[in-house]
């Protein structure tokens, strides 16, 4: 438990560099790319343009600030209430104008903001992405990076172009205004503003890499304490309360460490960058009163010089703020790029991959399927050729791990690695039923009309669903069907199993896969839940390792280790047979030396055997 990191940094990733911008880039694009945000653009672009305009308007009112100084101390009351009101009222428009700026660009970031997050979301759903990443288990906390990271990214970026438009006409009015007063100043100023970007960026270095190591903390603890959510009951069958509360304690040390080592940098660094600014406070003693008092200035011009020095000195520092601004930007960056390369990856990988056919018919055909696991890694039953008609049954065996979930897998169109046409039903007439049901957040209706969602069924008719599945007193036991639990922790594996073939009654589909979904159940329930989805007179497929089921089905399709496989009739095999341990292909194989039996004559199913 001394290292139970579960999130891996690139030590590249620390970098403020140009795959940073690149990565900028790539997560800003797409928004601007696309046409249908003009207004963006057109918001954007003004902002940019006006500008200048401003800068000009603040170089105006340096001089004007400065008149009316004059003006007070040569007693001209006409000329000051002059600039005075001059001065009310530019105020007045600058005040209206940044209202509105401040609220065009509000609404500019809400759109960018829903337009991004749902950029995202759809490329997390599209592909089966979110399973992929769910299952290499390669991108941590992929909800955290996109519900977490999105918003302070666009805040951040969105104000970059007139930051860096502001600071570069901010420098230039800045100067032209100090020169007009003193040379020396100026010099002063950008000899200050230059040490302090040196002092700045030797400070912020460290930073990035802290408040990189503090998010990552962060999302660690958040996952050390989801794990203890998601695994309840099994931590406490094992009573691993005591290393549960040692793991999260560890993840929230570092989290703790992190943000001290934050803080205790803050406090050295702010010492040194505070004596730093102190050095600034006395620049008009040297530079400005002399010149007043040797003549070379009037009083206004005092005003004005040290207004246009601090101008510069913003502007200059303005600078300095970019080192912070990325550091602060540089982890919320990283956390979507990665997800977005993510998907890149993903998409890339079925577009240069080899790819099973998928076709749509009212059957299921295998014409030379070949499988593979989703990164290619793994070659599992080759060349495979059967059909599957209406009415028939077809159950798949073989050793563990040698793809009999993967083959349902590719059948639900999860891994589509591999090679061969697949002919599959429409998706409207199948149903998935796996080992560990799915129990959606609702009441217990919601439970088993899910997943049609059916609204046409009375309480009776559910009830007998029920009695048939064996669950004849969950209603009673639970309530009633408008209870509202957390049914994946209320039942129990049994009950989820039977749960489910409750909405193979409910929701009737034409074809059914059945992934060991009564490995929970006895032998005689088994039998049951059988004979009941007999009855609705679906086509199904299972997969299983009990030799009991195998007389509910027509024929049994073995897979070999090595990628063989052959077909048998199941109601004649050997129950060895169900765990075999062959390890050759299908032309090596035994059984493949008996060719590939008919199902019984009256069952009408058509087989191909491979060649
Ligand atoms: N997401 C994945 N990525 C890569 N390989 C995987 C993935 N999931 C499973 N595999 C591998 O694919 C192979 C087949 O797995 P599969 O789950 O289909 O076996 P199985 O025959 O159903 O096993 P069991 O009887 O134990 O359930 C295994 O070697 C497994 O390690």
């Amino acid at each position: 438990m001394s290292d139970s990191r579960t999130i891996q940094i690139d030590p590249a990733d620390y970098r403020m560099d140009g795959r940073l911008m690149r990565r900028i880039w790539r997560l800003a694009k797409p928004y601007w790319a696309d046409r249908a945000h003009w207004k963006s653009w057109a918001l954007m672009i003004f902002t940019i343009l006006v500008n200048p305009l401003w800068a000009y308007v603040s170089y105006r009112l340096a001089h004007v600030t400065a008149e009316q100084a004059n003006a007070l101390v040569g007693k001209d009351s006409e000329q000051w209430h002059a600039i005075f009101w001059l001065l009310f009222y530019i105020g007045i428009g600058q005040w209206v104008y940044g209202q509105i700026m401040s609220v065009l660009s509000k609404l500019m970031h809400m759109q960018w903001y829903r337009w991004m997050t749902e950029w995202m979301v759809t490329r997390y759903m599209s592909n089966k992405t979110y399973y992929d990443i769910a299952m290499r288990d390669d991108v941590d906390n992929p909800d955290e990076r996109i519900q977490e990271n999105v918003s302070p990214f666009i805040s951040t970026v969105i104000g970059l172009p007139n930051q860096i438009l502001g600071t570069i006409t901010g420098i230039t009015t800045s100067t032209i205004l100090l020169t007009q007063v003193s040379s020396n100043m100026t010099g002063f100023v950008v000899i200050y503003s230059a040490v302090s970007m040196v002092l700045q960026t030797a400070i912020y270095w460290p930073l990035i890499r802290k408040q990189f190591d503090s998010v990552a903390a962060a999302a660690d603890f958040r996952f050390g304490l989801l794990r203890v959510r998601d695994n309840a009951e099994t931590i406490a069958f094992f009573r691993g309360e005591a290393m549960e509360q040692k793991q999260v304690s560890s993840r929230l040390r570092r989290v703790i460490a992190n943000q001290m080592d934050i803080f205790y940098y803050g406090i050295k660094t702010g010492v040194i960058t505070t004596a730093f600014q102190y050095i600034w406070t006395l620049m008009p003693l040297w530079l400005v009163y002399p010149l007043y008092f040797s003549g070379q200035i009037e009083f206004g011009t005092i005003a004005l010089a040290t207004t246009a020095a601090a101008g510069l000195r913003q502007a200059l520092t303005t600078l300095d703020d970019y080192i912070p601004l990325f550091a602060g930007l540089a982890p919320k960056v990283v956390r979507l790029a990665q997800i977005v390369e993510r998907f890149d990856a993903m998409e890339e990988s079925m577009r240069g991959a080899d790819k099973i056919t998928i076709k749509r018919d009212n059957l299921i055909e295998l014409d030379n399927v070949s499988f593979q696991t989703p990164g290619g890694e793994q070659q599992l039953a080759q060349d495979v050729s059967l059909s599957i008609h209406p009415g028939d049954s077809l159950i798949i065996i073989g050793q563990t791990g040698v793809g009999k979930s993967s083959m349902l897998r590719s059948m639900a169109g999860l891994w589509m690695r591999g090679t061969g046409t697949l002919t599959m039903p429409p998706d409207d007439d199948v149903m998935f039923v796996p080992q560990k049901p799915y129990m959606m957040l609702g009441n217990l209706r919601a439970q088993l009309l899910y997943p049609s969602g059916r609204s046409d069924m009375t309480d009776a008719e559910i009830q007998a669903v029920l009695e048939k599945v064996c669950l004849p007193h969950l209603i009673e036991k639970h309530g009633g069907l408008d209870a509202d639990r957390d049914w994946s922790k209320v039942l129990s594996l049994g009950e989820q199993q039977r749960v489910s073939f409750a909405r193979i009654m409910i929701s009737r589909p034409k074809f059914v896969f059945l992934d060991e979904s009564t490995s929970a159940v006895d032998i005689p329930t088994e039998a049951k839940l059988y004979s009941a989805l007999i009855e609705t007179g679906a086509t199904f497929i299972s997969v299983g390792h009990r030799e009991t089921i195998l007389r509910f089905h027509d024929r049994a399709l073995r897979l070999l280790v090595g990628g063989g496989w052959e077909i048998v009739d199941s109601r004649h095999i050997e129950p060895t047979l169900v765990q075999p341990l062959g390890s050759a292909r299908k032309q090596e194989s035994s059984a493949a030396e008996a060719p590939a039996k008919r199902p019984p004559a009256d069952d009408g199913a058509e087989m191909v055997a491979a060649t």
